[in-house]
């Protein structure tokens, strides 16, 4: 069994991306990436995909996100891959938010929360992202574990998909948009905690121009993972006007923009120094 963490979540990340910046990148082996870096689309290739960036990466970036989906379709040898890639990444010093996306009724939501935050369990990960849209209240055993297990919960508020608008920006009967409730929620699961709080909320680095219409105030104290950079469009440079005072929480997620440079160690981290980069210059223009 993985020893509890002794400190929650939120410190260690913050402790993270002060050390080594606040980059996440993603272990998504796609069929098309393991075809580019020459391997086969099976587990043998899943195996050697995922080991190298840990080899790569899991020494240096603040947070690898491994993509479950990509794992799962393998079935139980692809998630024994995805077991090992959490187990050493986290031996070499990487934080592991395994993106699951997870969201049911709250008994089986339970489940879902025991199979990535306790540490009992073999695909016991440092945070897991979640969809609160069986109700942010449906969500709760995942965040009350995460509270226990010293662990991290990012909430799915502001996708970086353009057809999250129909749900998320969806105006409830007080006035407020969907996305800015569950900003509320998390604030307020966030309130006193310090240096940040553990719940998260991932808010797209695509969202530019409609993050207005969302009502969003992305003050929650707490992390804000941020995907679409690179494959997707965004650049680092396009954080700092998403996120405004709040960048200094953010995330960046950066997966097939960094993978596509595999399968070679070298090209790999010189891709994630360089947005590594890209995001401290954005940050401080
Ligand atoms: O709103 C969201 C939430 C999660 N994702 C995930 O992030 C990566 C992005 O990959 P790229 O290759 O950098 O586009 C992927 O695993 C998504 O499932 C997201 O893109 N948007």
């Amino acid at each position: 069994m993985t020893p509890t963490p002794a400190e929650p979540f939120g410190a260690r990340l913050r402790r993270a991306m002060d050390e080594r910046g606040p980059l996440c990148v993603g272990i998504d082996p796609h069929a098309s990436l393991l075809a580019d870096w020459g391997l086969s689309d099976d587990i043998a290739g899943l195996e050697r995909f995922a080991m190298t960036v840990v080899e790569a990466l899991a020494d240096r970036v603040a947070v690898l996100k491994p993509q479950s989906a990509f794992f799962e379709r393998f079935g139980s040898r692809g998630v024994a891959v995805l077991e090992r890639a959490v187990a050493d990444s986290r031996a070499a010093g990487a934080l592991v938010l395994m993106d699951a996306k997870r969201g049911d009724i709250g008994s089986t939501m339970a489940a879902y929360a025991a199979t990535y935050l306790d540490p009992a369990s073999p695909l016991f990960s440092d945070a897991v992202t979640v969809s609160p849209y069986l109700g942010y209240g449906s969500l709760r055993p995942a965040l009350d574990l995460a509270r226990e297990s010293g662990t991290g919960v990012f909430v799915l508020a502001l996708t970086s998909n353009p057809e999250g608008a129909e749900v998320q920006h969806a105006v409830r009967a007080d006035g407020s948009t969907v996305a800015a409730t569950m900003l509320d929620h998390l604030r307020a699961e966030n309130a006193g905690a310090a240096p940040l709080g553990s719940y998260g909320a991932v808010v797209g680095a695509t969202l530019g121009t409609t993050l207005g219409a969302a009502g969003a105030d992305l003050a929650i104290n707490g992390p804000l993972l941020a995907p679409g950079i690179g494959a997707q469009g965004a650049t680092a440079a396009d954080l700092p006007k998403v996120f405004g005072a709040a960048v200094r929480d953010v995330v960046p997620n950066v997966s097939r923009g960094v993978l596509r440079h595999g399968p070679d160690v070298a090209a790999l981290r010189e891709s994630a120094a360089r947005f590594a980069g890209e995001v401290r210059e954005a940050a401080a223009a």
